[in-house]
């Protein structure tokens, strides 16, 4: 059977809970070998609070002694500029091999706004895409772009044909309902409050060991 790389890209600022249950719901789903964790550089959010390297350390932190193997990837900060998910395709595709299935996951808010990226149609030629819900953000054909949905609906298949293929299905998984956001867990730590059930606690030492997020 071919291996099976589930991808977890993110802004990861910080990392937190719902990073943890959306990569431990979809290597449970699609039986994946391996996760991958790569902290981005995004091009489309301002103002991040914490550097590159600090959100890299809190991810490895976060997701160390997990029951599967993790690999923390470091090409995008590494590039120092903004980047692009299909670049970081390109690049892992030509590291693995043509055979080996590629499953990026994301939440309903990033399919939501997949017309946007770069070159968003070509992505499915270098992996599978698996969307997890995430309250506040829907998954219907009113909430999601035309072309996406149409795109989304088109490729839809189970978690085990994505394994047993390269790349460009698409999976869904409804059930995910992690109601956890980076954005409100900095808005609760600015007000001095500890969100302490948001985030794993090696994170949450990290965060007040370099003072992060007080303002
Ligand atoms: N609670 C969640 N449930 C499902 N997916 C999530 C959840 N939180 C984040 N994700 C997904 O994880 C990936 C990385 O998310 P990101 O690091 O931007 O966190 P975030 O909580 O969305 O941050 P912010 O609030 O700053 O926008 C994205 O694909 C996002 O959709
Ligand atoms: O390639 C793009 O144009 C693109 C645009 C928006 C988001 N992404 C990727 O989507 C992942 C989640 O992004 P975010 O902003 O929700 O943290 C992360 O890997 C980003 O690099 C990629």
């Amino acid at each position: 059977m071919n291996a099976c790389i589930a991808l977890l890209g993110g802004t990861f600022d910080p990392v937190h809970k719902g990073h943890l249950a959306l990569g431990a719901h979809f290597m449970q789903l699609l039986g994946a070998d391996q996760l991958r964790v790569i902290p981005s550089l995004p091009w489309q959010k301002a103002a991040l609070q914490a550097t590159p390297e600090q959100r890299a350390e809190m991810v490895a932190l976060a997701f160390a002694g997990l029951p599967f193997p993790v690999l923390i990837d470091r090409q995008e900060i590494a590039r120092g500029k903004a980047t692009y998910t299909i670049d970081t395709l390109r690049a892992i595709r030509a590291e693995v091999g043509a055979d080996v299935s590629l499953c990026f996951l994301m939440g309903a808010d990033q399919l939501q706004n997949l017309d946007s990226w770069q070159e968003w149609s070509t992505l499915f030629e270098l992996a599978h895409f698996c969307v997890a819900a995430r309250p506040g953000f829907a998954l219907d054909d009113a909430s999601v772009p035309t072309a996406v949905a149409e795109q989304f609906q088109r490729r839809l298949a189970s978690p085990s044909r994505l394994r047993g293929a390269a790349a460009g299905l698409t999976c869904l998984a409804a059930d995910l309902a992690e109601d956890i956001s980076a954005t409100a867990i900095r808005a609760a730590l600015q007000r001095g409050e500890r969100a302490a059930s948001l985030i794993p606690p090696v994170v949450l030492d990290y965060i007040e060991q370099h003072n992060l997020y007080k303002n």
